[in-house]
């Protein structure tokens, strides 16, 4: 349940929050698989209450009403397509799955496919679910249960939403069936949404009766699906994370704390010399990382100050180099404009979702950020893609921060944080020879539109990174998009 599956010469994954099905199967052929993207976390496509008292907030999607595929990013068939044009372009697809709990209380009664359910009966005829396919007896999670009570956060209902017994063999069978339909239909793995609240054993028994990846969708026979669990862990609580390493994945809340802290200034950047698990992160392949996610880019989940694209220079940095250094599997945060941390995506006056406008510079409109299209960002995917396989090494630092190091022989990186200039003679590992700095522009036929940089036979070469520019790195590779 640890091995993402993306295709050859593929990797990253990019959440594309609330993006609706037919623009994602766009983006996959026009932008991501072109771009080596490994594969998309999609919102819930399950249908979910509709949240009109508060205007449609993005966590109505985290209310389901029925496992039917009818949301506001599309209906069964739009998924299904999306899912075979995705996988045709060489991207995969993650669905976030919300099988924790149902709805809360909300004042609407009507889901996004139309069906309807009795909350405070805990009956929703829909699935069908009714009172005894829930926790019993019903009480609500507070806040020091999460210190105290390991029982009371997984079998009492987190925020009022209504919480499923996931011991029930009936429940199994409901959540099991709903999963297995979306792998069936060419999906590589799933989200676990606040898999803290469930026990790990249910768990497990869950994961063991999903079908193997369909071979139809390139994935090799018996390949298990990706299953990266929601853990929100920062050591202060009675649960964790690794009572859930042992069956899957884990979103690692820490790897975008550290490096948050690190690039906004409070911490120096030489101490990431060392990154990896000695920073109390998980193994290797235990990792889901991310700067930031839907939830704490909103400032909820706990934690400290997380960077967001609102302080673009300092995320395109930690961006950068969680996408230059081997450790984790990355996720890049793609998000719609907000100030309101309850706001939902861009929408019409009906309440449909607005599609994101493609602008002439490949950037978007339309109230939609599109880190992923930010070229500082997908420049470091391509980046990622050529150093696969190999490690750090030739590290450099001037004991703050300034940083500089190798994947190997196949890429280089150099980081200015500092308040000067970075100007050095370095190693960069390459063959002798012209690189552009993917960072500060692009290859264009055989010259750069940004720096330039010559290698020569001893791998060395003149590093610049003023203070002032725009981006704090410098990022050259062998592959075509850098090499001249
Ligand atoms: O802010 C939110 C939604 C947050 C949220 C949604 C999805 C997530 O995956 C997530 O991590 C957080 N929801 C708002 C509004 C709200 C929604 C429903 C409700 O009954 C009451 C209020 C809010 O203020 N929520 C309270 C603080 C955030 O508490 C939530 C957590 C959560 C936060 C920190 C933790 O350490 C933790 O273990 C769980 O997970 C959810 C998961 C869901 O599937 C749906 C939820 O409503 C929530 C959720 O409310
Ligand atoms: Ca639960």
């Amino acid at each position: 349940y640890k091995n993402p599956y993306y295709a050859p010469g593929h990797s990253t994954m990019v959440h594309l929050f609330e993006w609706k099905w037919d623009d994602i199967a766009d983006e996959c052929e026009r932008f991501l698989g072109p771009r080596g993207f490994g594969g998309i976390q999609i919102s819930p496509p399950n249908e979910n209450v509709i949240i009109w008292q508060y205007n449609r907030p993005w966590w109505e999607r985290y209310q389901p009403i029925s496992y039917k595929l009818v949301t506001r990013s599309g209906d069964e068939q739009q998924f299904a397509s999306m899912v075979r044009r995705c996988n045709d372009a060489g991207v995969r697809i993650y669905v976030d799955a919300v099988i924790n709990h149902m709805t809360g209380e909300p004042r609407d009664n009507i889901g996004t496919g139309g069906s309807t359910a009795d909350f405070r009966q805990w009956s929703y005829p829909a699935v069908p679910y009714t009172a005894q396919d829930f926790n019993w007896p019903h009480c609500v999670i507070d806040g020091w249960d999460y210190g105290c009570c390991p029982d009371k956060v997984r079998n009492c209902e987190l925020v009022g939403l209504k919480d499923l017994n996931q011991r029930s063999e009936y429940v199994r069978f409901m959540i099991v069936g709903f999963m297995n339909k979306l792998i069936d239909l060419g999906v590589a793995g799933f989200r676990i949404d606040a898999a803290k609240h469930m026990w790990p054993e249910d768990l497990q028994v869950i994961y063991d009766r999903l079908h193997n990846l369909n071979t139809d969708h390139g994935f090799p026979s018996g390949a298990r699906p990706y299953i990266y669990q929601e853990v929100i862990d920062f050591g202060n609580e009675a649960i964790s994370r690794d009572e859930y390493t042992g069956l899957a994945a884990v979103t690692e809340f820490k790897f975008g704390l550290e490096l948050s802290r690190a690039f906004a200034g409070g911490n120096q950047l030489r101490w990431l010399n060392t990154w990896g698990p000695i920073w109390g992160l998980l193994a290797h392949e235990d990792a889901l990382t991310f700067i930031d996610n839907h939830d704490n880019q909103r400032g909820h989940g706990g934690g400290g100050v997380i960077l967001t694209y609102k302080q673009a220079k300092q995320y395109k940095g930690a961006t950068a180099f969680m996408l230059a250094h081997p450790y984790g599997e990355p996720q890049i945060m793609s998000s719609f404009d907000f100030t309101d941390s309850e706001a939902g995506p861009p929408m019409d006056s009906n309440g449909n979702i607005i599609s994101p406008a493609i602008n002439s510079d490949n950037t978007c409109g339309n109230g939609w950020v599109c880190e992923h299209r930010w070229r500082q960002i997908y420049s470091m995917v391509a980046f990622r893609n050529v150093a696969a396989g190999t490690n750090v090494n030739d590290w450099w630092d001037n004991g703050s921060n300034q940083i500089a190091f190798c994947r190997g022989g196949q890429a280089f990186i150099a980081f200015n944080n500092d308040n000067w200039d970075l100007n050095q003679n370095l190693q960069t590992c390459l063959p002798a020879g012209a690189y552009c700095d993917v960072i500060s522009g692009s290859k264009s036929g055989n010259s750069c539109t940004g720096k330039s940089v010559t290698v020569g036979n001893d791998g060395r070469a003149q590093i610049y990174v003023g203070s002032h520019e725009v981006d704090m790195m410098l990022a050259i590779h062998r592959g075509d998009e850098s090499r001249l």
